[in-house]
């Protein structure tokens, strides 16, 4: 009999989207880690505590499940249960499209209706979040967030920790630095160095 147990770290609004895609995909969630408990329990899991609290049992066979939408969040927290040599799942929405030649990490969400074509690389931590497009030999490193509605081209590559907004579009070809933050409805047509804010179509600096 298989023992292992299922646990979500992160219960609120990223969270629940992701608790849904698991439930669609079979997969049964034992319970959810918050620093308290969490009100309303929209999804009904069992409280089982917080990951940080001293006593947590990081002897007890199970795998994780990252709920919490934060890029620098979600990687901190998948790097310490990495360090404790634990699995993290990849959740994959039913409905969404990915090709069978895609590389793929752990600890990753790939949402509804999100599309992804061959040869692309995606890391740990990430979010393809709802209807995504990443076009063919797309490179997303770590803890990257695509939001709704995004189109990476073929060939983008996206830096760690970098969040691509809802609804933008990046140019084929073109990279994205290390915590760069496009904002929604952008058009991105040239790189952007790392540690950027652009805005705009065509993007544009909008801070450092
Ligand atoms: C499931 C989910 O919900 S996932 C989340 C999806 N959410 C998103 O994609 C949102 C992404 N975030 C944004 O677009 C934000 O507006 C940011 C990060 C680009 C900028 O945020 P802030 O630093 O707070 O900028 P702020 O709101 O002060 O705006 C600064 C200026 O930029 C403009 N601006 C801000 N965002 C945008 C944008 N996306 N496109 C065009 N102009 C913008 C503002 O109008 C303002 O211009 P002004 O100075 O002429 O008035």
């Amino acid at each position: 009999m298989n023992s292992t147990k299922t646990i979500l770290a992160g219960y609120s609004g990223h969270g629940y989207v992701v608790t849904e895609a698991a439930l669609l995909s079979n997969i049964k969630i034992d319970g959810y880690l918050e620093p308290k408990e969490v009100f309303p329990n929209h999804f009904n899991l069992n409280y089982l505590g917080f990951e940080m609290d001293p006593n947590f049992e990081w002897d007890r066979d199970i795998n994780f499940i990252l709920g919490m939408g934060d890029n620098q969040i979600r990687e901190k927290l998948g790097r310490f249960i990495k360090s404790k040599s634990k699995k993290i799942l990849n959740i994959i929405h039913p409905s969404a499209s990915v090709t069978k030649m895609l590389t793929l990490g752990s600890g990753n969400f790939i949402a509804r209706n999100a599309a992804i074509n061959p040869l692309v690389e995606i890391g740990d931590y990430c979010i393809i979040n709802t209807g995504a497009i990443i076009e063919h030999e797309c490179v997303i490193e770590n803890a990257v967030h695509i939001a709704p509605g995004a189109v990476l081209a073929g060939n983008v590559k996206v830096s760690e920790n970098a969040f691509i907004g809802a609804n933008s579009v990046v140019k084929q070809g073109v990279t994205i630095g290390r915590n760069v933050v496009i904002g929604a409805g952008s058009t991105v047509i040239r790189d952007v160095p790392d540690h950027q804010v652009w805005i705009g179509n065509p993007a544009k600096l909008l801070k450092k």
